[in-house]
């Protein structure tokens, strides 16, 4: 039987990591990163020389720390290599009609050299799925920017679509509830945390169409004036996620971690995370089980910041059992979901 014609190419896409956790490599990563417009939103004229020159020099040392003790000693960083299997998995399931492949916003492997793949592999058209399920102009919309950018120098430029988000997917959702269940099944919990990674609040109202979004209950329901609210987003994952697992209101509690402290104090989005889980003790809350939605792939924002960190935090004070729910990474049921959104697009 002939081969089918590959035609639809699928560039899957996720935040980026350092070569290695050396401070070098993590000064390189953090360099690219955090001079990026839409992470960082100040004048570049600004931007370069507080971050290159004050910031990643201090920051550098100390998150390579954090890095080494992430680092798995034959695949190295989680987010890169859950996304090399992801990618494998993602591939196998939707066959031959489909090109997959797998880039990084920043440092390796680059989105230059996947979509070259793509275009080496003579796609018709190309998806775009950036791996981040609630829209934030800091990482959706920073690699929808450099995927433009980059061919727009093309001199056949693709056709290409973009899932700009998949906050309340059901594939996703279910997915998450499935992970959850399988930890809930082993033991017993007073209260459950859907910890979000958090963007300045400045991001969530510059990106409300007409002022819609002014953080109050605004977010509280997910509708065309907010589909692009990273908040809202969070809200309509969590509700839904609390539906699936059964949870009542009062059982759960939302919040955002993983805030660039900056001299400049600028408000990030609440609860805090590390301030909620340090209270709950006092209040009786000693088993909780965390959730970490905004991610698919374990990284150093969920195996460390959630899974040590965090949990290091809520012993100190008074509590009895933290637990992390693990990422999705490349669960087969995770890899039919990615399928599937790719097939309905
Ligand atoms: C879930 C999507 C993400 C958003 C939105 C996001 C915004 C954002 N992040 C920073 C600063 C840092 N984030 C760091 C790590 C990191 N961030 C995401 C995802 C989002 N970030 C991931 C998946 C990771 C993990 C990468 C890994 O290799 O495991 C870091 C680096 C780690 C550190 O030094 O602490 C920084 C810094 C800002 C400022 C921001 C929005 C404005
Ligand atoms: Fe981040
Ligand atoms: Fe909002």
């Amino acid at each position: 039987m002939p081969t089918p014609a590959r035609r639809i190419g699928l560039l899957l896409v996720n935040l980026g990591t350092p070569d290695s956790p050396q401070t070098s490599d993590v000064r390189r990563y953090l360099n690219e990163f955090l001079t990026d417009g839409r992470v960082v939103d100040m004048p570049a004229a600004v931007r370069y020389p507080l971050f290159k020159g004050l910031v990643v020099p201090l920051r550098a040392p100390k998150s390579a720390k954090i890095y080494q003790e992430l680092w798995d000693a034959e695949r190295g960083s989680p987010l890169l290599f859950h996304g090399l299997d992801l990618k494998a998995a993602v591939q196998q399931a939707l066959g031959d009609e489909y090109v997959v492949a797998f880039g990084m916003r920043y440092q390796k492997p680059s989105i230059e050299t996947a979509l070259t793949e793509l275009r080496d592999a003579a796609v018709d058209r190309i998806v775009v799925l950036p791996l981040f399920p609630q829209y934030a102009s800091a990482s959706t919309g920073s690699v929808q920017e450099k995927v433009m950018d980059i061919v727009k120098d093309w001199w056949i430029v693709p056709s290409i679509s973009f899932i700009s988000s998949f906050a309340d997917e059901p594939g996703f959702i279910a997915s998450i509830v499935k992970r959850g269940k399988a930890e809930m099944a082993k033991g017993d919990y007073d209260h459950f945390v859907f910890s979000y990674h958090g963007i300045p609040e400045r991001h969530v109202l510059k990106g409300s169409f007409k002022g819609y979004c002014q953080l109050g209950k605004c977010c509280n329901t997910y509708n065309k004036n907010n589909r692009y609210c990273y908040r809202a987003q969070c809200f309509a994952t969590s509700r839904l996620l609390a539906e699936g697992l059964g949870l009542r209101d009062d059982q759960y509690t939302v919040t955002f971690q993983s805030r660039l402290q900056s001299r400049l104090r600028d408000p990030w989005l609440q609860p805090y995370t590390d301030e909620v889980l340090a209270e709950y003790p006092a209040k009786g809350i000693k088993k909780v089980l965390a959730f970490s939605p905004a991610f698919v792939a374990d990284c150093l924002e969920t195996t460390i910041e959630v899974g040590v960190e965090f949990k290091e935090l809520f012993e100190e004070k008074g509590g009895e059992h933290w637990q992390l729910v693990p990422s999705l990474n490349s669960e087969p049921y995770w890899v039919e979901a990615v399928a599937d959104m790719v097939r309905a697009n």
